[in-house]
């Protein structure tokens, strides 16, 4: 039987020198946080500079909370990323309509509480990838991030082919969370940080060390 390699994807990075260490760690994927709200939202200007910097090194992944068009159009031009990841209320049609015009790749995250929600992920056939994500409460003024976790057996018998887990993972629990889920791929935020927004380079080597150890 073959074993694939489970993917990582660092998220929320902001400077250059965490960015390099996620690329020195091994990571598969660097995601940059569009969304004001955030303590790990990046401007314009910084987005060209990390991409650049991430150019052929490692996929960028521009993510974005019910973003228009006009919003994505700059975003794609600066940080001219590999996929691009929606972290709103997206519909499946604006799912559709996103990748349609960018011509990318497409992450849908979808927040998880009940079986219900991980039902509801099958109207999204057309996003490229679910991404699935502990559901924000109702009023959450940033929703994700926020190093929550949900229960993993939700996701065991998933049907989905591609399909990423996040919400509160770190070293010390994603080797049980893929035990559990037996997830293609992980994607992790808070969990390599050392406060809330600022990224920790020996976090995220930790990190990568537990999913490559496997
Ligand atoms: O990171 C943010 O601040 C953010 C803001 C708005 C929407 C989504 C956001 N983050 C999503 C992620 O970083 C991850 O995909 C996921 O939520 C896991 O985060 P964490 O539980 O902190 O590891």
């Amino acid at each position: 039987m073959t074993q694939h390699r489970t993917l990582v994807k660092i998220c929320g990075l902001s400077s250059p020198e965490t960015l390099r260490a996620t690329i020195a760690a091994g990571a598969d994927m660097a995601g940059f946080v569009f969304f004001e709200r955030s303590p790990r939202h990046i401007d314009l200007e910084t987005a060209r500079t990390l991409g650049l910097m991430a150019q052929d090194r490692i996929s960028r992944v521009a993510l974005t909370v019910d973003a228009r068009d006009a919003e994505l159009d700059e975003i794609v031009d600066a940080l001219a990323p590999d996929m691009l990841q929606l972290h709103g209320k997206e519909s499946p049609e604006r799912v559709a309509a996103v990748k349609a015009r960018f011509d990318l790749p497409v992450i849908k995250a979808i927040g998880v509480a009940t079986p219900e929600d991980v039902a509801r992920a099958s109207a999204y056939r057309g996003a490229d990838v679910l991404l699935f994500d502990a559901k924000p409460a109702p009023d959450a003024a940033v929703p994700g991030g926020a190093g929550v976790s949900f229960d993993w057996n939700l996701l065991r018998n998933i049907g989905a082919a591609n399909w990423m887990l996040s919400g509160g993972l770190d070293a010390e629990n994603v080797a049980g969370a893929l035990r559990v889920t037996k997830a293609p791929a992980v994607d992790v935020s808070s969990g390599v940080e050392r406060e809330r927004g600022v990224k920790d380079p020996a976090r995220i080597a930790d990190f990568i060390k537990a999913v490559r150890a496997l």
